[in-house]
This record gives structure tokens, sequence and C-alpha cells, in this order.
């Protein structure tokens, strides 16, 4: 190369999404390599963030009312939400809205809660949220459960998708805003509770080269429904 075309660029130009997946080895932790995934990462939320927010308000609500129903369902399958502890998400940045379906589990004899940021990069918190309940701003602004109410361990989580990526084997993998979250979470948690992406088909990428510390999910769940038979 040229010293005129190095010029201004720190760093070689990322690959990876024009090689085959497997040629990607999730276990070489090369800190070059996790720099490259974490911009295609950021590039890509923020290209299905726009996507997403540019649809229809009538057919993100339509999306939301069949996530619910296939959400529903899969509960249902998996023993149903009475005596459960069900973690859902307050709606942010067009994401999915499960409020009634959350309301619809609280009645029905669940323990709903929602995620909380306690502290930045570290795991979250989950706190019980009843309908009618008033909400805090967290940290982004998000709305969670005040300090006073109760702190709860979930042992199935649904976690909003910005992305998502199956596996021929079966393994799905999340993309989220990018905080680290869920997995942080996910991997302190033992038992490990059941966790299930949620979001749009049309969110799927063909892969998020998954970094060692990133957890899958059991089960992602779309407008369409469950993206594959195994029960969570
Ligand atoms: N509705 C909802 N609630 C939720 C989540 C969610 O995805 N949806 N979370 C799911 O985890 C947690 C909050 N997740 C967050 C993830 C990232 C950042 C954040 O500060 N993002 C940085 C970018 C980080 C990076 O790319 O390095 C930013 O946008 O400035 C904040 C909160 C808990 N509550
Ligand atoms: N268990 C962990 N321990 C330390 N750092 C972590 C852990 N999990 C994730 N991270 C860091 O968090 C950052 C973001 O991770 P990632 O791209 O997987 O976010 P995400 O799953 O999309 O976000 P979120 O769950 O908040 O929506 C990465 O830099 C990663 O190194």
């Amino acid at each position: 190369m040229a010293d005129e075309d190095r010029r201004g660029f720190a760093s070689p130009p990322c690959m990876a999404s024009d090689v085959a997946p497997d040629y990607f080895d999730p276990l070489a932790v090369d800190a070059q390599q996790a720099r490259d995934v974490a911009r295609w990462r950021r590039a890509q939320r923020t290209r299905l963030l726009q996507d997403r927010a540019a649809l229809p308000v009538a057919l993100r609500k339509e999306i939301s009312a069949r996530l619910e129903g296939h959400l529903e369902r899969v509960l249902d399958s998996c023993g149903g939400p009475s005596g459960r502890v069900i973690s859902a998400f307050w709606p942010i940045k067009s994401e999915p809205d499960l409020r009634a379906l959350m309301a619809r589990w609280h009645a029905q004899g669940a323990i709903v809660a929602l995620p909380v940021v306690v502290r930045p990069q570290a795991a979250l918190e989950f706190r019980r949220w009843t309908p009618g309940m008033g909400l805090v701003r967290g940290h982004w602004n998000i709305p969670v459960p005040p300090d006073d109410a109760p702190v709860v361990t979930p042992d199935i989580c649904i976690a909003p998708l910005v992305g998502w990526a199956l596996e021929e084997d079966g393994t799905c993998w999340r993309l989220g805003f990018g905080g680290g979250y869920f997995d942080r979470t996910l991997g302190a948690l033992l038992p490990r509770p059941k966790a299930i992406g949620v979001g749009l088909d049309a969110a799927r990428v063909p892969t998020i080269f998954p970094q060692p510390h990133d957890i899958p999910m059991d089960q992602i769940v779309t407008e369409s429904g469950p993206v594959k038979d195994i029960a969570p």
C-alpha cells in the first residue's frame, strides 16, 4: 500500500462481513478482532434501529400484538405464567410493546419484573412491576420501578432484540443496544434463567460474530413465531 493511501487510517478495514461466519473463531481473543466486531456491531445497530424507527406506528402495533400472542403460547407451552418470575421490558426506541401481555401475566399469577441498570457496566437488577405502578427514570432515561420495589430473580428473562442471528445448529444470538447488560446478567445468574429474545423478523442478521462474552438465547420469538421448534 502506498504511504499516501495509509494516511488518516489507524486500522485496516474490517472485512469480517465478507467472509464465511465459520471462518471467524469466536474463541480467539484478539484485541484487533474485538475492535472490528464492536465497530461492525455499532454499524448494524444504527442501521437496524433506523429501519425499525421508520416503520409506521400502526405496523409496529400490529407486530407487537402478534409477538404477544406468540410469546403467550411459548409461555403456556412451558408450564404457563402462574408462579413464575418473568422479566420483560418497558418499551423504548420503537421496541415491541409487551405491556398488555405483562399485565395479563400479572393477572394470571406471575411475578412480572423490569430490568434496572443500577451501575453502568454491571449486571442488571430486576424489580417487581405491577400494573399501574408509577415508574421513575433510570439510566438512559429508561422507566424503571422505584428503589423500594422488591428485587426479584427471574426464571424467565425476555430480552428485546435490536438484531438477532440463528445458526444452523439452532443457537440463537442477540444483538442489543451495546451495553453488554444482558450478557453480564445472564452470565452471573445461577441457575441461569431461560432467555427469550423478542424482535422483528427483519432484524435478522447472518451472524453477530459471537464473542466469548456473548450468551446465547434459549429461544427467539418474532412476529412470525418462535424461530426454532424447541421449547425454551
Ligand atoms: N426497554 C429496554 N430496557 C432495558 C434494556 C433494553 O434493551 N430495552 N436493556 C438491555 O440491555 C438494559 C439497558 N441497556 C442499555 C444498553 C446500552 C446503553 C448505552 O449506554 N449505550 C451506549 C452505547 C454503548 C456502546 O455501543 O458502546 C450509547 O448508546 O451511548 C444503555 C442501556 C436494561 N433495560
Ligand atoms: N460479561 C461481561 N463482562 C465484561 N464485559 C462484557 C460482558 N458482557 C459484555 N461485555 C462488554 O460489553 C460491550 C457490549 O457488548 P455487546 O455488543 O454484546 O452488547 P449487547 O448485548 O448488544 O448489549 P445490551 O445487552 O446492553 O443490549 C462489549 O464491549 C463487551 O466486551
